[in-house]
């Protein structure tokens, strides 16, 4: 699995954990930036991990903002694109199983690192569960195509 991953200044420090951690787990990444504390906007960096993951270049995303919100709703405007802001264990694995999730967000100002690293290791791990969860993606999907 190849994962792309981002953030802004304000997801910055947990990025590079997650790079970490993502490491050790043996799982490769491709780092979207920011590459510092420096002041940036947010949906640059959303906008640029979201289109790796819509084309295919990669196969997940995970992008790290203060609070994991802008950069979600930024990534969901990318057709094909279903990310999930997820601050506990049960959310990011039910975003897996029954979303389908593409894209996991965070948000450093707001979770610490021991619970982030469960919440990505869950993310990782959970396969789509398909069944009726199924048509229901594919209703999703269909909207892409609508609006
Ligand atoms: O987009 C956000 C909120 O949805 C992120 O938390 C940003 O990191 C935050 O808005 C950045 O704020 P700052 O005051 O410019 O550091």
């Amino acid at each position: 699995m190849l994962v792309a991953i981002g953030s802004d200044h304000g997801g910055f420090c947990l990025k590079e954990e997650i790079k970490k951690f993502l490491a050790e787990k043996g799982v490769a990444c491709r780092d979207y930036g920011t590459h510092s504390t420096e002041s940036v906007d947010y949906p640059d960096i959303s906008l640029a991990v979201a289109q790796a993951v819509a084309a295919g270049e990669c196969d997940r995303g995970i992008i790290v903002c203060g609070t994991g919100i802008g950069v979600c709703i930024a990534a969901n405007k990318v057709k094909g694109i279903r990310a999930a802001l997820c601050h506990d264990v049960y959310s990011a694995q039910m975003s897996r199983e029954h979303n389908d999730a593409n894209i996991l967000t965070l948000g450093e100002r707001v979770i610490g690192w021991g619970l982030a690293r469960m919440i990505v290791d869950v993310w990782l791990k959970t396969e789509f569960a398909g069944g009726r969860h199924r048509q229901r993606v594919e209703k999703i999907c269909a909207l892409d195509k609508l609006l």
